[in-house]
């Protein structure tokens, strides 16, 4: 168990479509237009181990549900640590780090088929400062997915999404105390949503 809180990074969460990657560039601006230092990022990254993920995601390589899980932490201890691009050094430097997922998605995600109690040891990571959950009904967001026109990746199904929103609810809930939570209701347009983000955030860090 890691209680400690990461300073300046900022976590969206939620389910595949729910508008993260849309929120996290319109925060990213909002505070580039406060002239504060600021990077955004994902998970799974881009890196090396990001990317055997996203074989695994878009079936390209098969593997069991556990050594996933242990991927999905591999990568994210590369994401926070890496010598070179590490999150957790970049925040420390007094940079803004914006990261679309975080281990509540492995909480969420992974724990459908692996055991929550395991998941939760291999995600022993410091908690963000700012949690910011989008909420939207999963029949919602496959019908963003589907407008994409991509081919679907592992998770994208609506009975394990179910489960997966059920867990999301549980993690946010059991979640790191010190960790400020903002849900939003991601069925709001994209700009009344980041007006929401913006107002929560600019409060948060004393910007009005
Ligand atoms: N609030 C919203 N209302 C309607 N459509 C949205 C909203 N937010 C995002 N979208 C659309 O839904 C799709 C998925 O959004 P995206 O930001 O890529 O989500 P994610 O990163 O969570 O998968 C995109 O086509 C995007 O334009
Ligand atoms: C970070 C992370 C993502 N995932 C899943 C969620 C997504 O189905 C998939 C890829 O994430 P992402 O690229 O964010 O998908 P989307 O843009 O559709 O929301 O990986 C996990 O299962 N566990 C994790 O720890």
């Amino acid at each position: 168990m890691n209680s400690s809180i990461l300073k300046n990074f900022i976590v969206f969460e939620g389910l595949d479509g729910c508008g993260k990657s849309s929120q996290v560039k319109i925060l990213a601006n909002h505070l580039e237009n406060l002239n504060k230092k600021v990077a955004f990022s994902c998970e799974p990254t881009d890196g090396p181990i990001g990317r055997m993920v996203r074989d695994v995601l878009q079936h390209r390589i098969k593997t069991t549900p556990k050594a996933l899980a242990l991927l999905y932490s591999a990568d994210r201890e590369d994401h926070l640590f890496n010598a070179h691009h590490g999150i957790f050094y970049s925040t420390q430097e007094g940079r803004f780090e914006i990261s679309d997922r975080y281990f509540y998605s492995s909480l969420a995600y992974q724990s459908v088929n692996v055991d929550y109690d395991y998941v939760k040891e291999i995600n022993s990571f410091p908690s963000p400062e700012i949690l910011i959950y989008i909420d939207v009904p999963v029949d919602i967001c496959l019908k963003r997915i589907d407008k994409r026109g991509e081919e679907k990746e592992l998770f994208e199904k609506k009975e394990f999404l179910v489960k997966v929103e059920k867990n999301f609810k549980f993690a946010i809930q059991n979640c790191n105390p010190a960790t400020k939570v903002l849900v939003v209701d991601g069925t709001k347009t994209i700009a009344e949503i980041a007006k929401e983000i913006e107002h929560f955030i600019d409060e948060h860090y004393g910007f009005i």
